[in-house]
């Protein structure tokens, strides 16, 4: 069961793995000439009726696998205006090839479509791309095609319908059968169609590994204003200054507008020193303790966001400090570093994800092992026991929240430099502001490790995780 932003993400990394969706879509023609093939005799009459979007290049493509067939291809709407290269070339092809083709829309009216001596019609209008009722021509389309005889066979998902919830806001195709690609859908469920569901090369690396799909777009209305791109405060430092500037303005290069750090006043002016774009809230004493909680609980209320635990050192009175405000805190939070020790011993409302080396994670009760797919298992496990989402870094970093689980693979042995780490917390933090969890801590993953392949093509084992800073808004080019 996969919904329509999944596929779409899926679909870019599949992309970016050398599978481009030219070669899904000449699979998707494929599979839907296939089932046309075992539904009709030679010689039958078979319609595409095409919209212009990739769901109709998919029947551009199936056309050609129906040469032996009394087949017309139908597009609604002006070759011009078809909206993607793929879906363009296949047409072109079609033209090419001479197949019998109909423009409807310019000198054709949809009226004069006659499907009453068609055996097979196939609906190729739209599919995961639709928005809201159908319009014209789709929507008389889909009538005409309901009062045929014919047998429908839909691409994908019959016109008119939502992939996700299965229901139509307007008129919608009534199809016999469905093809669908790679996976299920949810709408397909309730149906009453038959449904195959078509493989199309998509590897299942293209689900399990993080890949350009998987990052949040960046797009920003122009009518943005300061902190509707996230305020987050970052809770660090003690015996360390740099751990907490490292988190800081990593989280600033992730996207944040403003980032806050709150840590005890012996290092208050060190970590200010770093840069001028970071905000510090001096807190009483030597190291975060209980004393200052209730402040910073009043700071955190206010923020996008929370990052608790880069260099905050691990003495008894900084754990309890770390309890006290988990116990109170009820919004996103990454914990890092020596804040994670006290995840699993503590009841919090907040909404975690923590950020684990393989020390860190079995220091926390939780199991890995050397061989990645292992690790992914337990590590799934051991997030479904916390009820939090788990980062686990390493080679390979496993993202997992007990439900789902990505795996990373960027990145680069010369980042196990001191530092990167309080980089990748920064990155993830940034993203919880406006992400669902795993998909922050996966995208938050994938970018680190970017960031770290780039660094080290520059600077190679010399890296340190500054170099990363400057490269992080690199990465969020996804297309
Ligand atoms: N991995 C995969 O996913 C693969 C997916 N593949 C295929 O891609 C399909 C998704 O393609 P897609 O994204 O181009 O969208 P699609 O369904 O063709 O619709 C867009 C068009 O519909 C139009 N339109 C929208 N709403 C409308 C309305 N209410 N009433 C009327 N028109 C409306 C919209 O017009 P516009 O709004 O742009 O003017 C635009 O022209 C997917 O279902 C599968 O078949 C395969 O190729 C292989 C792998
Ligand atoms: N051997 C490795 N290969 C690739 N990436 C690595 C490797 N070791 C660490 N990383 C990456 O470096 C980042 C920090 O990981 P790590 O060094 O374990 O954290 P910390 O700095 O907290 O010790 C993570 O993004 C991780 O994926
Ligand atoms: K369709």
């Amino acid at each position: 069961m996969i919904t329509a932003d999944r596929m779409a993400a899926v679909d870019a990394n599949a992309a970016a793995l050398g599978i481009p969706r030219k070669q899904l879509m000449e699979s998707s023609g494929n599979a839907v000439a296939r089932v046309v093939r075992e539904s009709v005799d030679p010689g039958d009459r078979v319609v595409l009726v095409c919209g212009r979007g990739n769901n109709g290049g998919d029947a551009f493509v199936a056309a050609r696998f129906l040469d032996a067939y009394d087949t017309e291809t139908v597009l609604l709407g002006h070759p011009e205006r078809i909206g993607t290269e793929i879906a363009r070339e296949n047409w072109d092809a079609i033209q090419h090839a001479e197949l019998p083709t109909t423009v409807v829309g310019d000198t054709t009216d949809i009226a004069d479509l006659d499907l009453d001596d068609v055996d097979l019609i196939v609906d190729a209008m739209l599919g995961t791309g639709v928005t809201g009722a159908l319009r014209e021509p789709e929507a008389t389309a889909a009538r005409v095609i309901n009062e045929s005889e014919a047998t429908v066979v839909a691409v994908d998902v019959p016109s008119g319908v939502d992939a996700d919830t299965g229901t139509s806001e307007g008129v919608a195709v009534d199809a016999d059968h469905v093809v669908t690609f790679h996976d299920t859908k949810p709408g397909l469920a309730d149906l009453d169609a038959a449904v195959t569901v078509a493989e199309i090369g998509i590897p299942a690396a293209a689900e399990r590994f993080v890949g350009p799909g998987d990052l949040p777009s960046q797009h920003r209305a122009a009518a943005s204003h300061k902190g509707d791109h996230g305020e987050v405060l970052v809770i660090g430092g003690g015996p360390y200054t740099g751990a907490p500037a490292l988190t800081g303005q990593a989280a600033l290069r992730a996207g944040c507008d403003l980032v806050h750090i709150a840590c005890p006043e012996s290092v208050a002016r060190d970590v200010q020193g770093y840069s001028e774009n970071l905000i510090v809230h001096a807190l009483d004493g030597e190291r975060f303790t209980p004393s200052v909680v209730e402040g910073v609980l009043d700071r955190a209320v206010e923020m996008d966001g929370v990052i608790c635990g880069p260099g905050l050192g691990d003495h008894a009175e900084t754990r309890e400090a770390v309890s006290n405000f988990l116990g109170g805190f009820e919004g996103r939070a990454v914990i890092d570093a020596d804040a994670l020790g006290v995840v699993p011993e503590v009841d919090t409302d907040a909404t975690l994800v923590c950020t684990p080396h393989q020390g860190e994670l079995q220091a926390m009760g939780g199991e890995t092992a050397d061989d990645w797919e292992q690790r992914a298992d337990l590590v799934a496990e051991f997030a479904g026991e916390l009820g939090h989402t788990l980062l686990v870094k390493g080679p390979y970093d496993i993202v997992a929240d007990g439900e789902t689980t990505r795996v990373n693979r960027t990145g680069t042995p010369a980042m196990t430099v001191g530092g990167t780490g309080d980089v990748l917390a920064g990155v993830v933090g940034a993203l919880l502001v406006a992400t669902e969890p795993l998909t922050a801590a996966a995208a938050g993953a994938y970018l680190t490790g970017r960031a770290g392949e780039a660094a080290a093509d520059a600077r190679g084992n010399g890296l340190v995780a500054t170099d990363l800073l400057d490269r992080l808004s690199e990465g969020f080019d996804n297309e």
